[in-house]
């Protein structure tokens, strides 16, 4: 492979990196102008994220593959808290010069390892140098039912947890102090696992995936929905995952409710579910939804940590 290709030459590459055997409506794919899918009558969800050098990742943690994968896993989420089925990719990628075969393969590569497991097909992108990195990735995903909006959640519902969340900020924070271990909490921030919320899916009245930090994430269904919703810390630490991280947080000097509450980029789902819905197959129940008008509180009363914001 040589260290740098001309932007036709990266095209071609990404064109074979990305050609994929699955059907899903393909009918012209990479190397136009534009791709062509064959549209259903089912809705489509249409969602972007970026994740841009320095802000959502640094060079000396994260591989090329890591970036790519976690970008797409971001992206799929959210299209899953839609209750939505992701179907296709579009990937704007800005990188250096240096290697830039090399890191567009890694990329890619990356890219599919997660779109793979979903039968998600790239369908196309753009490229551009660029003295940072950032990659952009537009998911476009099928609704066969309803969506699943943020302003659904309803007084009485329980509110779930598809895992708890925390470990990826546990990583930042590992990462941060130029150390590497535990390994399951680094792997979680810089290679989060993607796992469909298909129970969730199949009875929320409102759902979101946590990106920014449970409280933000549950403040934006509450302010949406007009409720109130109340975490419970008792059931929080009921999780398994709970005791090793509050371990970890003590070491370190750290508030584990801090990476519990605020921590984003789990990319875990957040759903509330009527009281009759109830079933341990749908993930942890961490609390419950009251009147109000838009407040997150833990056990009653208001939390006042922020989530992640950009500005
Ligand atoms: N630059 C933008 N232009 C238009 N809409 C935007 C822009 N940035 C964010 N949004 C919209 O604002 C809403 C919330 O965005 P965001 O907080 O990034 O959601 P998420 O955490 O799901 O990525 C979404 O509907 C998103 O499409
Ligand atoms: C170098 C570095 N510093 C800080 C963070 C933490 N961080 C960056 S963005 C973010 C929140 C999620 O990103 P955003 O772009 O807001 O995602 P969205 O809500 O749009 O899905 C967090 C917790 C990180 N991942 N890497
Ligand atoms: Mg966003």
């Amino acid at each position: 492979m040589p260290l740098i290709e001309s932007e036709a030459g990266l095209i071609e590459r990404l064109r074979d990196l990305f050609h994929t055997s699955f059907e899903n409506g393909v009918e012209v794919g990479i190397g136009d102008d534009g791709a062509v899918i064959a549209a259903n009558n089912n809705k489509l969800v249409a969602t972007v994220d970026m994740a841009v050098e320095e802000i959502h990742f640094k060079r000396e943690w994260s591989t090329p593959f890591q970036i790519g994968a976690k970008l797409t896993t971001a992206n799929l989420a959210d299209v899953f808290a839609m209750g939505a089925t992701p179907k296709y990719l579009l990937v704007a990628a800005a990188i250096t010069e240096v290697n830039n075969s090399q890191t567009v393969t890694d990329l890619a590569n990356g890219i599919r390892s997660v779109a793979d497991k979903f039968k998600v097909s790239v369908i196309g992108g753009d490229l551009s140098k660029s003295e940072k990195m950032s990659l952009s990735i537009t998911a476009l995903g099928e609704l066969s039912g309803k969506a699943i909006t943020r302003d659904g959640a309803k007084v009485g519902d329980l509110v779930y947890l598809s895992a708890l969340p925390g470990l990826s900020a546990a990583g930042l924070a590992i990462l941060t102090r130029g150390l590497n271990r535990p390994k399951y909490v680094v792997e979680a921030h810089l290679n989060p696992k993607l796992v469909a919320p298909n129970n969730l899916m199949k009875v929320a009245n409102s759902m979101c995936d946590i990106s920014d930090g449970l409280v933000s994430d549950a403040g934006n269904i509450a302010k949406a929905s007009g409720v109130n919703i109340d975490l419970s810390k008792e059931l929080l630490q009921k999780s398994d995952d709970y005791k090793d991280l509050a371990e970890l947080a003590s070491e370190l000097g750290e508030d584990v409710f801090d990476w519990i509450l605020t921590g984003g980029e789990d990319h875990f789902f957040l759903a509330t579910v009527s009281a009759d819905k109830a079933s341990d197959d749908l993930g942890l129940l961490v609390g419950k939804v009251e009147a109000g008008s838009g407040v997150v509180n833990l056990d009653g009363k208001a939390i006042t940590k922020a989530g992640y914001q950009h500005f």
